[in-house]
């Protein structure tokens, strides 16, 4: 050591703090003594990965950031379990509890924050805690083997994060939240309910808008009050409702504190020579809670220690993601639509997809995206770019493939500065990830994550990191082979393959069999197997309700507020006055607030109660029609010989028959059909999955329409004669779809990808299209209609009850 260093005294040691030193150590290794104090026993740890400890996905050992050898290698004295009571600035002096002190010519102050613990009556019983740290997350592990029920108030990010895994240590969990929706503070209400279904589904439940007033129990938490005055049991109570920058030490040592502690662009605080960072610190009248923008004071204070010239913080735009397995939800800058800003939606209630882009005068300002997520990085990117988007709306909102998008990735990742940070959770540079290409020879986004941490946490920044891969190593690139979804690395493919070799016939087994990482499964993978189950094994499968999707849970389709839609079937959209006069009936005895013709020739009755929907099924006592389901779900016709003078053909009656032939069937995805009875082609039959269109002495098959986002064309299959031919051609083309589609893909996804030629050669013998056919009808043969069952079975009828979600004490 010489004696010229300047002493550095660090007060915290956690993610900000120490990534300054990390900074300064590579700015000017030679400059300081350093000394660091932390009042928790550990070096320096990633924090956020404590919600992947908690849900199994890493252990405790894996979380050090710096190891103890990483200080000693760097001559940093380090004292861990050591607390500074007190800071004497005139003097330059710090003092632990313990009563160690260290001089200081420049202090960093990087004491993070506290958890808010609401001042409840009874919040000091034991079995009440926050989620900070690795103490708390060790109580919760232990808890969870003795105890069962578990609360965690706030449904915020760390909420849900800390519930999630509580149910995976196999504890019951409720969320206490104060507001109707949760994640207010990130989400907007649409993007919210869809979380919170998938959230249920996966065992969380939910108290929404409750208020709580005391906890309840001996020494020992037993039960939580609410304001109303119902209660809910409890033998853990974790209190996720928001932090509290830790100012404490500042105030008493008489350092500015507004909300947190002030400091200007280069984090110096009123007192010369003291900084602070973290989420301690107030800079323009915000105090951070996320690890990104920490990072980024951290890396200007380094240069103000060097002594290097550089623009001082200017203030961050964030973006979260929760850390839920099977769950993707983003979202990025001002997501709640300020004044002079309009938003674009776009929502699936299908497919569980929700997207919304906040614009303010041509910029993209803010983002939400539920269930597909992978266009977060981009969007995030051009909000901090603030460059115009004008006429690249709908492409961005609807990931459609756009030149000009296409190609401003690679030129955007490519004009991006060397020290811009990519992996905001590890804060790993552009410069960091590009030296692991080039100079440190990664070739995978696993080894740049082994190398650098890039995309080891919440994972939001993987397309980032492979935009550079492809910028940096080019061909040398290899592209890892992706599963179905997060929880596994087989293919669609490979997972039917080991389905049907090792003969596994339950949801469950095929987990454990194939090694799944996570074993409660998730959104994408459980709805998937449950299809290719129960496409594998028609007659023996038990169909898997819970892994259905929530529409097909509920065999209606839910709709914005809650309630849902009923909709009879109606064979090739042709009804009678009797069946008229009954939906009438009912529709107004039900007081259904609104009665609309469908897309595909049917009716249907929207906004109608949970509640009510086995007693309009069972008065209206008509098949279902499916209008929710990955099934067939219309034959539209149009009028056809009968009526039409240009008609050379019955499409009405063929397309009824067609109904009545595949209604019922489970398909990889939705599928429509439609007949014309000439090539007039009234009825659309060129945009459907199977569209059947009349010609002179018969009919031209055509396959792989759709006539939704991406709109397409159908592709000309062949032309037969008969009607029995046309029934034939249809059983073949859509079984061979059942049988080698993915689950969620639509026949013009399908028809693209595998191409029209290889369909055709599957189908073009008699033989294999009457074996096709033969299977198609041993799954139709064990399929029901779930409101008949629903209605006659009184154990599914609850189902439809209306609960409370709250136990009483
Ligand atoms: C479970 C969980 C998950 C999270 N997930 C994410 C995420 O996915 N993405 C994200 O961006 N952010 C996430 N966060 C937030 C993120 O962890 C914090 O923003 C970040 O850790 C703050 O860093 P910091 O250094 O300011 O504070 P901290 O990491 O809290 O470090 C401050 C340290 O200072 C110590 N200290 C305090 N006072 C003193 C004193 N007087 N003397 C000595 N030591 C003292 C504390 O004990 C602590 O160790 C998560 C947080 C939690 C709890
Ligand atoms: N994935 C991530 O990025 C991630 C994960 C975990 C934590 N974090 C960060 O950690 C910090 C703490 O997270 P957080 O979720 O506690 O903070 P938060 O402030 O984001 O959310 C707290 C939530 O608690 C609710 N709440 C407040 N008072 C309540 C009450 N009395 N009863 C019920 N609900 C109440 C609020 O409505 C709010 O939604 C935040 O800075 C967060 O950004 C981030
Ligand atoms: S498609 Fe032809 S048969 Fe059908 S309604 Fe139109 S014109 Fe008439
Ligand atoms: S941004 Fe979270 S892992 Fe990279």
């Amino acid at each position: 050591m010489t004696l010229s260093r300047k002493k550095l005294v660090l007060v915290g040691n956690g993610m900000a703090g120490v990534r300054a030193i990390e900074h300064l150590l590579k700015l000017a290794p030679d400059a300081y003594d350093i000394t660091i104090f932390g009042a928790e026993p550990h070096p320096n740890y990633n924090r956020i990965m404590l919600s992947s400890v908690l849900a199994g996905g890493t252990d405790l050992s894996e979380i050090v950031i710096n190891d103890y050898e990483w200080y000693r290698s760097h001559n940093i004295t380090l004292y861990t379990g050591h607390k500074i009571e007190s800071i004497d600035t005139v003097n330059k002096k710090v003092r632990t509890g313990l009563g160690v002190e260290a001089v200081y010519d420049e202090l960093i102050l990087a004491t993070g924050s506290d958890p808010f613990m609401l001042p409840l009556p009874g919040a000091d019983k034991e079995g009440v805690i926050a989620f900070r740290d690795i103490k708390d997350c060790q109580i919760m592990m232990e808890t969870s083997k003795t105890y069962k029920k578990a609360l965690v108030i706030g449904g915020g990010l760390l909420g849900l994060e800390a519930a999630r895994g509580l149910l995976h240590l196999g504890m019951e969990v409720s969320v206490v939240h104060i507001h109707h929706y949760i994640m207010e503070r990130q989400l907007d209400q649409e993007a919210a309910v869809m979380l919170q279904r998938e959230l249920e589904a996966q065992g969380m439940k939910f108290l929404l808008s409750k208020q709580s007033e005391a906890i309840l129990g001996k020494k020992r938490v037993k039960s939580l009050l609410f304001a109303d005055g119902s209660s809910a049991e409890a033998d853990l109570i974790v209190m996720a409702v928001g932090i509290r920058p830790n100012t404490a030490l500042a105030q008493k040592s008489g350092i500015a504190v507004g909300r947190g502690i002030v400091v200007n662009d280069y984090m110096e605080t009123n007192i010369p020579g003291v900084y602070a960072i973290g989420e301690c610190a107030e800079h323009r009248g915000i105090a951070y809670g996320l690890v990104a923008p920490l990072y980024e004071q951290g890396a200007v204070l380094a240069k103000r220690l060097a002594g290097v010239q550089g623009q001082g913080y200017e203030g961050s735009v964030t973006s979260t993601k929760l850390k839920v397995s099977g769950v993707d939800v983003f979202s990025a800058g001002q997501y709640d639509e300020p004044a002079g800003s309009r938003a674009l939606r776009y929502q699936d209630e299908i497919d569980g997809v929700y997207k919304k882009l906040v614009i303010s005068k041509d910029k993209l300002i803010g983002a939400v995206l539920f269930g597909d997520t992978a266009d977060g990085a981009q969007l995030f990117s051009l909000i901090k770019s603030g460059e115009s988007i004008q006429g690249k709306e709908r492409s961005l909102l609807l990931g459609l493939p756009d030149d000009a998008l296409k190609a401003s990735p690679s030129a955007r990742l490519e004009a991006m500065a060397d020290d811009e940070i990519i992996c905001g959770c590890n804060g790993v540079s552009k410069g960091a990830i590009a030296e692991a290409i080039t100079t440190g020879g990664c070739t995978s986004v696993g080894q740049i994550k082994a190398c650098t941490k890039a995309s080891a946490s919440c994972g939001g920044c993987k397309p980032l990191v492979e935009g550079l891969l492809e910028l940096y190593a080019g061909d040398a690139a290899v592209k890892v082979k992706e599963g179905i979804c997060g929880c596994t690395t087989l293919g669609r493919d490979e997972i039917v393959a080991e389905i049907k070799r090792m003969e596994l016939k339950t949801v469950k087994e095929v987990m454990n069999v194939l090694e799944w990482t996570n074993e409660e499964g998730c959104s994408k993978c459980r709805p998937s197997l449950n299809y290719y189950l129960g496409m594998l094994w028609p007659e023996e499968y038990a169909d898997e309700k819970e892994s259905r999707i929530t529409n097909e849970r509920y065999h209606a389709n839910i709709q914005k507020d809650g309630t849902f839609s009923v909709v009879p079937r109606i064979y090739g959209g042709v009804t009678s006055p009797g069946e008229l006069k009954k939906i009438a009936e009912v529709a107004e005895k039900f007081d259904v607030p609104m009665v609309k013709f469908t897309g595909g020739q049917r009716l249907d009755l929207l906004g109608v109660k949970k509640e009510d929907l086995p007693k309009i099924w069972e008065e209206l006592d008509m098949p279902s029609g499916h209008a929710y389901g990955k099934t067939l779900r219309t034959v539209k016709t149009c009028v056809g010989s009968t009526f039409c003078r240009f008609g050379t053909q019955d499409s009405i009656g063929m397309g009824i028959r067609l109904e009545k032939e595949f209604e019922r069937l489970n398909t990889p995805a939705k599928v429509k059909l439609a007949v014309s009875g000439c090539p007039r082609n009234c009825a659309e039959a060129t945009i459907k999955d199977f569209g059947v269109v009349a010609i002179d002495g018969g009919w031209e098959l055509h396959v792989g329409g759709n006539g939704g986002v991406h709109v397409r064309a159908t592709d000309l299959l062949c032309v037969v004669k008969t009607e029995d031919e046309v029934v034939e051609w249809a059983s073949a083309f859509l079984q061979y779809y059942r049988e080698n589609a993915s689950w969620n893909e639509r026949t013009s996804n399908w028809v693209e990808r595998v191409g029209l030629d290889s369909i055709k050669a599957a189908l073009d013998n008699r033989e294999d299209r009457l074996a096709l056919g033969q299977r198609i009808r041993t799954a139709l043969s064990v399929t029901t209609d779930p409101w008949k069952q629903i209605v006659a079975e009184r154990e599914l009828r609850k189902n439809f009850e209306p609960i409370s979600p709250i136990e009483t004490a």
